[in-house]
């Protein structure tokens, strides 16, 4: 009833006046009671609702009222996880994150992954919207299978034809962010900024051409759209009980962040000459002009032939909402975890020339001498990089992934996992990453599985974009991540580039996050150009 009252009276106001009524509410003492009271009470319906319903699966008992587990879970996510899934099985349901939520471990995540009724997308909307932070247009215009169809159709078939440019720009990323490097080296505070410049540039050149590749602008907000505009929505804890108040802030942000706003004309200033010269020479049918296609193909021209940019929408506004949504999808996702294969190699030096070793192997049997560059790889060649490849897959199973993944229940009916864990419709389950690479039945293997072994995963036919209940790090079933072949490439290049190109090593320890905030690794390192 009260849940129901507060979504009606939501529903009723304007977007933006509700918005700027509660930002001045929450700016005030009183406010924040208020709402601290109201989630309180939200809190309470929803805990005296799921002790009522039958859930089928056991419950971590709540420990605040208002909070739930929460805490206790943000405190050491890990040891919650091991603690509940001694006491409670593989399968438990636990009021976290604002919600009843069922987290879901071991052979049944299957049941999550391969159930159409169980929607990522639309799970993790409650909490993270794109369309709506970064402005980025009607969901019906760009829906995500679209998105994820358009992958599946132009980027991962043409991997092997993209090899060359993204080498050539990982070289001109990585020469903007050093400049030359001198025979005694260089030192840096952190590896993320310099994988994201190449991973920005790289990345760029493939998704909307060499040409825009070297806009800037352009650049600037490959690199930083998703940190800038993630971090308006900052942490709102008590925001977690209205789901509709998050996504009207979400809506806010997105209407009238000036970081959004920023990021979203330099993107469009940036596609307009392209896209209007483009469409134009397309209408003309004239043969003369330069097509993209004759110098290789884009991910942009490929949408703009797609034929499938709405009447009703500017086509440099939908090829605008287009790239905003692949660099949500693709950028820092891959930055961030090229960075952690990084700091993993750092902090294993030995590592470092095993791989300089095996590129030599691999470069030899296909008729070079030790002597080449990075630039005579191509997907054949880095393919074989099976060592390489286990370290990267290793990093990622390794990663600080704890309970994640929230699936929504978008059916009007309870589903029952074959455990007997009811998800009741509009529920989330979540999927737990850190039981399922760690647990000895699922990985199939016993040695050790909570330290890093680099090479644990050659010649065992588990590479890293080899998903399945063993690594879920792309998710599973029809909606894993379609772009797991090209990140994965675009890391295995950096890597590999830098290791041809410098010895590496650490100045300092390397630290890993252990917390649920941050995947990100810290520490200094050093380059050295090899003789
Ligand atoms: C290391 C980098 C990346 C990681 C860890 C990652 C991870 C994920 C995960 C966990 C999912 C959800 C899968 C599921 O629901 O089962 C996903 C979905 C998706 N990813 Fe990635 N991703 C990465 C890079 C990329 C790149 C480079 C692209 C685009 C080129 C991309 C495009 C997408 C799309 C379109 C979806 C939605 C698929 C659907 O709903 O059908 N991702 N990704």
């Amino acid at each position: 009833m009260l849940t129901q009252y507060i979504h009606n009276f939501i529903n009723n106001f304007d977007q933006k006046k509700t918005m700027d009524q509660l930002q001045s509410v929450a700016s005030t003492k009183e406010g924040v009671i208020g709402l601290a009271t109201a989630a309180l009470l939200m809190s309470t319906v929803a805990v005296y609702k799921s002790t009522r319903n039958d859930r089928g699966c056991p419950q971590v008992p709540n420990q605040s009222f208002l909070w739930g587990s929460t805490p206790e879970y943000r405190k050491d996510p890990a040891a919650f996880i091991q603690k509940w899934e001694k006491e409670l099985g593989p399968v438990y349901g636990a009021y976290l994150f604002g919600q009843y939520t069922t987290v879901v471990s071991g052979h049944q995540v299957r049941e999550i992954f391969l159930n159409d009724d169980f929607d990522f997308i639309a799970g993790i909307r409650r909490d993270f919207d794109t369309n709506l932070l970064a402005n980025g247009g009607d969901l019906k215009d760009l829906p995500t299978h679209k998105f994820a169809g358009s992958i599946k159709k132009n980027l991962s078939p043409k991997l092997p034809f993209y090899t060359g440019r993204v080498i050539e720009h990982l070289k001109i990323g990585l020469k903007e962010f050093c400049g030359d490097v001198p025979d005694e080296g260089m030192e840096f505070d952190h590896v993320y900024p310099l994988v994201q410049h190449m991973v920005a540039k790289a990345s760029a050149s493939v998704f909307v051409g060499p040409e825009l590749a070297k806009n800037e602008q352009l650049i600037d907000s490959f690199k930083n759209m998703v940190l800038e505009v993630g971090s308006e929505l900052g942490p709102k804890p008590y925001l977690e009980f209205f789901p509709n108040l998050m996504r009207l802030r979400m809506w806010f942000i997105g209407k009238t962040s000036k970081k959004v706003k920023r990021h979203r004309d330099q993107l469009c200033a940036a596609l307009k000459p392209q896209v209007e010269y483009r469409l134009n020479a397309m209408k003309e049918n004239d043969s003369n002009w330069d097509r993209p296609v004759s110098k290789g193909q884009d991910f942009l021209q490929d949408i703009l032939e797609s034929g499938d940019i709405p009447a009703h929408v500017d086509p440099t506004e939908h090829c605008c909402d287009w790239v905003t949504q692949i660099i949500f999808a693709a950028l820092h996702t891959t930055s961030e975890n090229g960075t952690l294969s990084f700091y993993r190699l750092l902090d294993n030096p030995q590592v470092l020339e095993d791989l300089m070793e095996e590129q030599n192997q691999v470069l030899e049997e296909a008729g070079y001498d030790k002597t080449v560059g990075p630039e005579v790889f191509t997907r054949e060649i880095l393919n074989k990089f099976v060592k390489m490849d286990s370290v990267i897959r290793e990093t990622s199973r390794l990663r600080n992934d704890y309970i994640g993944l929230p699936h929504l229940n978008t059916s009007n009916k309870t589903i029952t996992l074959s455990g007997g864990a009811m998800i009741h419709a509009g529920e989330r389950a979540y999927v737990n990453f850190y039981s399922n690479h760690r647990d000895e039945n699922i990985q199939k293997m016993s040695d050790d599985l909570t330290t890093f072994k680099p090479y644990r995963f050659v010649n065992q036919d588990k590479n890293s974009t080899k998903i399945g209940e063993d690594f879920i790090f792309f998710g599973m079933g029809k909606h894993a991540c379609p772009g797991r072949w090209f990140a994965i490439q675009e890391i295995k290049t950096i890597i590999a580039m830098m290791i041809r190109s410098y010895q590496l090593s650490a100045l300092g320890p390397v630290t890993f996050p252990t917390s649920d905030y941050s995947r990100i690794p810290y520490g200094r390192f050093k380059i050295v150009p090899r003789k």
